[in-house]
């Protein structure tokens, strides 16, 4: 007799979407048995470490190795001229620059790679860097992007002179890389010119750094004997990996596996193809031996990709009471040394044209100028899916400016411009259609929960008691709505390197009603393992704890784009859903073949089949896998596999509100988060406790950056911020609670209706803490001062300000 048990009980059985399922991969975790890139350990493996560059701008005059050579362990010490035969001097960045493997000829910026020393093991390696004797002659240093265009300003890339034509369009000095501009300018002028009220304002998001937990690093190792080459590494993007090694190196792309394997936390960090992934692998070709490259943590902060460091200028018009007419945003944008920057091909600024934000702006223009200076190249997307922090950073902090402009409370101001619920798929000014939203019942959710009211009211009464010098201590309450941009994207206008920005999922069920599902992404933390079984769960009836979820191995998986920009669940999550329904399809058509019905008299009931009007005639989705091998219907392949390439028809839009509550004493510059509310719209929920923990990361990390962390340079182009003595790394110490709370507000177009929210904490949460920061002294004249918010600099606001007496 077959057991019938109840619905809910079959369905709570699947973990399916919307469990707070445990996360399957913390069992290795917390155990210390993850395995790493710098876990792997493999007979005769030699080791690889760079001499890097003292001088942030200097010609290389002589590099000598004697020394280093004769240590006793070092095998080889690689320059420029030992790649240039191979043609591996320098390679291709993401964003259709070049840049240097190792210096030829000069180095320009501090701490790039200059030698690479292999020897057997990582001790002899660093003595031999020491051993290496490099005669560099400086030349002036330029650190500021404004500075870099003067018409004498030294010429940094000299491999571009007389380049006038980019990778984006024409270049119109010898520091500027590119030109990018959306939206109609004049469109938008006229309508600010015509405005009862203008905001002005510049707003600089400093340089930052992803900074994960494990430094990026890599095994290469070349097999002579089959001709196969193996790459472990810190990968976000192993297949992107794969094929860019295939075409610098020239071996076929079948020859070579990429392996990422458990990694330390990404953040845009591992997105790129740094020089010591081609030296390690040039290394293994002449060597005949596995070497093993992993950068220390100066190396990381100061040389691999950077974030952010865009100067914004905003005008924003609006009338009288307060209805935005036009938004014009200029941004001068440090790049470095080299265009390394991690876009989709065709956006050089990423989505900073989102920079439209919530709200409905009727005429709006944004123009990017990339510059190149003698700092580290990169411009990653550090918990943001391409330049979508700066422009929501940017518009949540212009809303704030013309809310003091206009005397508003900025609340209602925002409000009042919301994109309604009814204008959704909405397309803004700039170009992008808005999948779905509903910002009013957010915000109000918002409001309401924090008591915003009653919190004006403290607020003002604050300001009073301070005036009247009975306290030191002022309040400020940051608001922030976002729209975040994710899941990149429609094959049509999103690609890297030519490669369009699909993804993919392939599954087996085995016989016993198991399976496995590989993905074209990798986890480097988001528990993938755990959630993608879910979404499985739920289309197929199996168990998630009965589904095995791999990625990363590029000779398993199906090919991918990999894991960045939040792109993971809108776009694989959308490919695992669609295999799902593929296996879903043949396991009815068989089902209707056991149970001698047509196909269309059955019905899909959580983990079976069920025969129409007789709910004692079904097939579980076990039966039917088992059956699958053996009786399948006469002329069908047996099996049961399925897998999809999705290509999304636009990308999602997740949003949120959040406000943050913070005291601050002007006579010390610190500050106390005394609240912290952050409302996420993801659309469907697949993990509520995965997000939960999506959310506190993304929020701490947005702390960070607003309230300390920064990549800072000296006048002679020294970081000055290169350790975790100096680079601010929130610990718990640091950390405040936070409050979650979601509304859900399906995308239309993904098959589950889910949107992507790992970024989602870093965009809306760094105004959030900005603008408490200056809302707590708005009342004492301040409109815009620079990020981050140390100590230091709150202090001297609130001098500068005249609050010290
Ligand atoms: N609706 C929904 C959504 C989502 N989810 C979940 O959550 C997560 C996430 O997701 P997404 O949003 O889709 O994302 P993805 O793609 O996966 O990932 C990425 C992201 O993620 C984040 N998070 C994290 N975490 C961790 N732990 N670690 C890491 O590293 C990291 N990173 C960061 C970043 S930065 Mo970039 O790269 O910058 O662009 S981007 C990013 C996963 O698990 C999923 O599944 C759910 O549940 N639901
Ligand atoms: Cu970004």
């Amino acid at each position: 007799m077959k057991d019938l048990p109840d619905t809910e009980e079959r369905k709570a059985g699947l973990k399916g979407l919307g469990c707070s399922r445990k996360r399957v991969e913390d069992a290795r975790f917390t155990q210390g048995k993850g395995n790493y890139v710098d876990d792997i350990k493999m007979a005769g493996m030699l080791h690889g470490d760079f001499v890097r560059s003292p001088y942030a701008h200097a010609r290389v005059k002589s590099i000598n190795a004697e020394a280093a050579l004769a240590l006793p362990g070092v095998i080889a010490v690689l320059t420029a001229k030992d790649l240039e035969p191979l043609g591996l001097h320098w390679m291709p960045t993401l964003a259709g620059d070049k840049q240097m493997v190792l210096a030829d000829g000069k180095v320009l910026f501090q701490g790039q790679e200059v030698a690479f020393v292999v020897a057997t093991d990582r001790y002899i390696a660093a003595d031999a860097v020491d051993l290496v004797e490099v005669d560099y002659e400086d030349l002036p240093v330029v650190v500021d992007p404004f500075k870099a265009q003067d018409p004498d300003a030294p010429v940094l890339r000299e491999d571009l002179e007389g380049v006038t034509e980019g990778a984006h369009g024409p270049r119109r000095h010898h520091n500027h890389i590119f030109t990018w501009e959306a939206g109609d300018e004049a469109g938008a002028n006229a309508a600010i010119d015509g405005a009862e009220v203008v905001a002005e304002e510049t707003i600089y998001y400093h340089r930052t750094h992803p900074c994960p937990l494990e430094t990026c690093g890599c095994v290469a190792s070349m097999d002579k004997v089959n001709g196969k080459l193996t790459l472990y590494g810190t990968f976000q993007a192993p297949h992107v990996v794969r094929t860019v090694a295939s075409l610098l190196s020239g071996i076929d792309e079948h020859n070579i596996r990429v392996v990422s394997p458990d990694i330390g936390g990404g953040f845009g960090n591992k997105v790129g193809v740094y020089p010591g992934y081609v030296c390690s692998i040039v290394a293994t070709i002449v060597t005949g031996k596995p070497v093993k490259w992993v950068e220390d943590r100066m190396e990381n902060l100061m040389a691999t990709a950077f974030a952010r460091d865009y100067w914004m200028t905003g005008r924003i018009g609006a009338t009288k009471d307060g209805r935005i007419t036009g938004l014009h945003a200029h941004v001068t944008a440090d790049h470095g040394a080299f265009d390394a920057c991690a876009d989709p091909t065709k956006f050089p600024a990423g989505f900073f044209h989102i920079c439209t934000g919530s709200y409905d702006i009727p005429a709006a223009y944004c123009a990017v100028d990339g510059i190149y200076t003698n700092k580290a190249p990169g411009g990653v997307a550090y918990r943001c899916s391409f330049r979508v922090t700066e422009a929501a950073y940017f518009i949540e902090r212009m809303i704030e400016v013309l809310a003091i402009k206009l005397g508003m409370d900025a609340a209602e101001l925002r409000a009042k411009n919301f994109i309604r619920k009814e204008q959704f798929p909405y397309t803004s000014a700039l170009g992008w259609e808005y999948d779905s939203g509903d910002y009013h019942t957010a915000w109000d959710k918002a409001l309401k929960a924090v008591g915003y009211e009653a919190l004006r009211k403290e607020q003002a009464e604050r300001v009073e008691a301070f005036k009247r010098g009975e306290t030191r201590k002022l309040l400020g309450i940051g608001l922030t709505h976002f729209t975040e941009i994710v899941g990149a994207g429609p094959v049509k206008n999103c690609d890297i390197l030519g490669m369009g920005m699909f993804d993919s999922c392939e599954i087996r069920i085995h016989p016993t009603g198991s399976a496995i599902a590989r993905l074209g992404t990798i986890s480097q933390g988001q528990g993938h393992a755990t959630t993608f079984a879910q979404i499985l769960a739920s289309e197929i009836g199996i168990s998630a704890d009965k589904i095995t979820v791999e990625e990363g191995d590029t000779d398993t998986a199906p090919y991918g784009l990999g894991t960045y920009g939040s792109r993971s669940t809108p776009v694989a999550g959308a490919a695992t859903a669609m295999a799902g329904r593929k296996i879903r399809a043949k396991a009815q058509m068989i089902a209707a073949y056991l149970l001698e019905v047509h196909d269309d008299d059955l019905e899909w009931d959580i983990d079976r089949f069920v025969v129409k009007g007789a709910p004692e005639r079904f097939k579980t989705m076990a039966e039917i896998a088992y059956a699958s091998y053996n009786q399948a219907i006469p002329g069908v392949e047996p099996g049961l596999e399925a897998v999809s390439y999705y290509d999304p028809p636009n990308m999602t839009y997740p949003f949120g509100a959040y406000i943050c509550v913070m005291e601050i004493d002007v006579d010390t510059g610190e500050h106390e988060i005394r609240q912290f509310y952050a409302l996420d719209d993801c659309g469907t929920r697949i993990n509520p406790m995965i997000i939960e923990g999506q959310v506190h990361g993304g929020l701490t990390e947005a702390l960070a950056i607003a309230m300390g962390q920064e990549i800072a340079y000296d006048d002679i182009g020294n970081v000055k911020t290169g350790t975790l003595m100096d680079f601010f790394l929130p610990t718990a110490w640091e950390t405040p609670h936070y409050t979650t709370d979601h509304t859900e507000t399906p995308s239309p177009h993904h098959p589950i209706g889910a949107k992507g929210v790992g970024e989602s904490p870093n965009v809306g949460g760094v105004p959030a803490f900005s603008n408490a920061v200056h809302d707590a002294f708005r009342a004492f004249g301040l409109t815009q001062t620079h990020m981050p918010h140390d100590h230091w600099r709150i202090w001297k606001t609130a001098r500068d300000l005249g609050l010290h007496g």
